[in-house]
């Protein structure tokens, strides 16, 4: 088209918006004039240089592949038939784009591409049919998908135009999503985002009263729609963050475990996992019984006990009351209330109901676990022991896959609940020729995932004295804050069966007392 053939009207209007007659020639706009087409009452539009319709051809490799017409009246129409690709849709091929020393212009409109282009930036496309409407026939806002996995791309007729250019489109690498300031243009980009992929794409914020770009060129001049371009700032990926924009995390903050010698190589806190072995008979069930009990009176973490080997009533019940009045038994009517009272204050039990046959797998525990939370507070779930949980594994699942999925929605659990989860768990079958020095959370229940995925791994050893124990702090996740791998002996009362701080004679910090700690028995 040469500027001879354009009605200088067309011009006029283009003046209007901010385009001159330079962008309008290089586009290929031009006048046109509607002619009625054989004897039948079918009209065609043809170019004409008094016409009063404004033509805006659709290339695609040069060849006119659809056409859209303004008439007079804001009228609007098609020639019949269109091929579904974007306004100005070779620009996609500039070897620009695929280098990645320019980012490519998504509009709403063609006077928002022409607009890009006349501000002197000429990788700009518009969609064909503007935006979709954001809201449904009832009047509420269309929710649009983050992932574009309902997407068939054979049959998304409204935005075919993305599918019949995907093979160009793969190759831009920063695209800059610049629709209407308004709801359907928010549905617009929502939908282009999830079809091109939220991590090349970035939207631009328009300044105060201007709802697109055209409004941009108009009243601030083409620079700013070229600072617009190149400041759009990137959608959020979901996972992935800078420093300034790290969602906060909760603060560590490590408590004592209720045993001051231990202070030093274990505190706990929560979101966290941890995990407890030990040789069958090596005190785990009570050690972290009396841990949940100190925890609730020292630090009023309330907790969730699934305890499936050991009988609640009386057994927990009272290993809790021993933990909380720190005092043998016999104990006075009035300790035996206070103490029942307190446990009631303090703890949840899980326990399949034995009235139904639900299968106590790990999504029913998980849910039971979160009412504990939501009803009662609980800051800690007691496991015990995992390899009593009726675990559901899928059909085409390995054990080891099993148990890393398990303990990954235990984790996903304790960090969305803020919650310290404790695993009690046996060491595998293969385990058991071993000494205790030499097992480790790797022996956990035939899964390296155990020591993978703790936070905090411990090992309970019976020494070879009765009444001595030994704590082997195997893995601390954040050293020194929640404290440090080491051997720590405790006395266990047989008195009281709580496990109290040694005699100095039994031995310190260090693990000197040689082989016979280590003996199995
Ligand atoms: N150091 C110790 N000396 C003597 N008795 C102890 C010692 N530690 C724990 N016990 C007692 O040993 C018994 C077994 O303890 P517990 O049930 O806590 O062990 P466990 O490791 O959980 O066992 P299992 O592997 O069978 O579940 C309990 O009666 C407990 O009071």
């Amino acid at each position: 088209m040469t500027t001879e053939a354009v009605n200088p009207k067309v011009f006029e209007f283009f003046e209007k918006r901010g385009i001159g007659p330079e962008t309008v020639t290089r586009t290929g706009i031009y006048s046109a004039r509607r002619r009625r087409d054989g004897d039948d009452q079918s009209f065609a539009t043809e170019p004409d240089p008094n016409g009063n319709i404004i033509a805006f051809p659709f290339f695609e490799r040069g060849e006119v592949v659809a056409e859209k017409y303004r008439a007079p009246g804001k009228k609007f129409y098609q020639r019949p038939k269109p091929r579904k690709t974007f306004y100005n849709s070779d620009i996609l091929d500039d070897p620009a784009l695929a280098a990645s020393t320019a980012a490519l212009v998504i509009t709403e409109g063609e006077m928002d591409a022409l607009s890009v282009i006349e501000a002197g930036y000429p990788f700009a496309v518009s969609v064909p049919d503007g935006a979709p409407p954001a809201r449904d026939k009832n009047g509420r806002l269309i929710a649009v998908p983050e992932n574009a996995d309902d997407v068939d791309p054979e049959n998304d007729d409204k935005f075919a135009f993305v599918f019949n250019n995907w093979d160009r489109l793969q190759r831009v690498k920063r695209i800059v999503i610049a629709v209407d300031n308004d709801e359907p243009g928010t549905r617009l980009a929502a939908e282009l985002v999830r079809r091109l992929g939220r991590v090349r794409c970035s939207f631009v914020a328009y300044p105060e009263g201007c709802k697109d770009l055209n409004d941009v060129l108009l009243h601030h001049g083409p620079g700013h729609v070229i600072n617009l371009i190149s400041q759009a700032r990137p959608y959020p990926v979901r996972g992935l963050y800078t420093l300034s924009e790290f969602p906060p995390e909760p603060e560590l903050r490590p408590v004592s475990t209720g045993w001051p010698e231990l202070d030093a190589h274990v505190l706990v806190y929560h979101p966290s996992l941890m995990v407890i072995t030990g040789f069958a008979n090596a005190g785990k069930t009570s050690f972290a019984t009396q841990m949940v009990a100190q925890l609730a009176s020292q630090h009023r973490w309330n907790a969730a006990i699934a305890s499936f080997e050991m009988r609640v009533n009386p057994f927990i019940r009272d290993a809790l009351i021993a933990g909380y009045l720190q005092r043998p038994r016999p104990w006075s009517n009035e300790e035996k209330a206070r103490g029942r009272a307190w446990v009631e204050q303090h703890f949840t039990f899980i326990a399949p109901d034995p009235e139904s046959d639900d299968d106590t797998n790990l999504d029913w525990l998980i849910e039971k676990a979160e009412a504990a939370v939501i009803r009662h507070g609980a800051r800690v779930l007691l496991l015990d022991p995992w390899n009593e949980v009726d675990h559901a594994r899928k059909a085409d699942e390995t054990h080891t896959e099993y148990v890393g999925r398990a303990l990954r929605r235990l984790k996903t659990f304790a960090r969305r609940f803020d919650v310290l989860v404790i695993i009690v768990a046996h060491p595998s079958k293969g385990a058991t020729f071993k000494s205790d020095k030499d097992l480790s959370l790797y022996d956990v229940a035939d899964s390296a995932h155990f020591a993978n995925k703790a936070d905090q791994g411990l090992i309970l050893v019976k020494g070879r004295e009765e009444g001595t124990s030994t704590i082997l702090v195997k893995k601390i996740r954040y050293q020194p804050e929640t404290g440090r791998p080491g051997e720590i002996p405790l006395k266990f009362d047989l008195r009281t069966r709580l496990f109290t701080s040694p005699d100095p004679e039994i031995g310190g910090d260090d693990g000197d007392d040689g082989d016979d700690l280590w003996r199995r028995r």
